[in-house]
């Protein structure tokens, strides 16, 4: 039972979630109602053989291999579940997906947990996003645009030379994913400065993070600057919605005094594969 439902659906249920935010789409309810059916089923099966504790411990072990057999659980909370996301390009079109269903590009539309799921469901492989990953070794980093998910962000690959970083920065008050693809990246937090007088700036911690991590960032959290502290390259997808850096800037700040300026992020090193000209303008 539970190979032919996982052969059928090509989803996956992250267990412990309560929200289901994509009612209307067929994709996500299929699962979802086989899912509750197998709950019913477990119901009735209890129901009728309330009296043999033998049945009720089958139609329990049943429930749960088809949870574990449809279900990795990358993330916590009640039931949820997503498409299968087995390529770099399958990641593209889920996160077009879940942008597309949300009502528009303010902030508080996006669900972050379940783009981060999705990102975590894809392992990656070097062959599907290679055609973006220009490297450049006189820039600390390239930023190369992937898709600009219909105006709703960027998605952006870029590739860290060994021991570069960016500036610190904000994110003009979008949403942050950043997926390792390749190698190794550090990202220190800081606190946003306080006061007129220039004082160093605080990190409040450091996180490392392997290939296939995921991780999330918003001006709520603080500032942040990546690192690659290896000796090779690395390489990071990020998304960033809505695409507000890419259109206003974003702010980045001196480390020793925490005096900030401007910085553009609307040109690219590469996009959707291709090397444009111009000069670099990003952190
Ligand atoms: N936000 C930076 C990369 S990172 O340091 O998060 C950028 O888009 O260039």
């Amino acid at each position: 039972m539970s190979l032919s439902l996982s052969r059928c659906l090509p989803t996956v249920t992250i267990s412990g979630r309560t929200r289901l935010s994509h009612k209307s789409n067929p994709t996500l309810i299929l699962p979802v109602i086989l899912q509750s059916n197998v709950h019913n089923l477990l119901d009735r099966t209890q129901d009728m053989m309330s009296t043999s504790s033998h049945a009720q411990q089958s139609a329990e072990q049943a429930v749960s291999k088809v949870t574990t057999t449809i279900a990795p659980t990358p993330a916590t909370g009640g039931t949820l579940t997503l498409p299968r996301v087995d390529t770099f390009d399958e990641l593209v079109q889920e996160i077009r997906r879940q942008l597309g269903l949300t009502s528009g590009i303010d902030s508080d539309d996006v669900d972050t947990e379940q783009l981060m799921d999705s990102m975590r469901l894809y392992t990656s492989k070097k062959s599907d996003w290679d055609k973006y990953a220009h490297t450049d070794l006189s820039r600390n980093y390239t930023r190369n645009g992937v898709d600009d998910l219909n105006c709703k962000a960027n998605l952006l690959v870029l590739v860290w030379n060994p021991g570069r970083s960016s500036l610190i920065h904000d994110h003009a008050d979008a949403h942050c994913i950043m997926k390792i693809l390749q190698g190794e990246l550090v990202e220190s937090i800081y606190k946003w400065p306080e006061g007129d007088h220039p004082r160093r700036m605080i990190i409040e911690r450091r996180a490392e993070y392997r290939e296939n991590d995921v991780a999330y960032m918003h001006d709520k959290i603080g500032l942040h600057r990546i690192s690659n502290e290896t000796q090779r390259p690395a390489v990071s997808l990020h998304l960033y919605t809505p695409p507000w850096a890419a259109k206003y800037g974003c702010l980045a700040f001196d480390e020793k005094t925490g005096k900030e300026f401007k910085v553009k992020l609307s040109s690219l090193y590469s996009d959707k594969g291709v090397v444009c000209s111009g000069p670099a303008d990003h952190v």
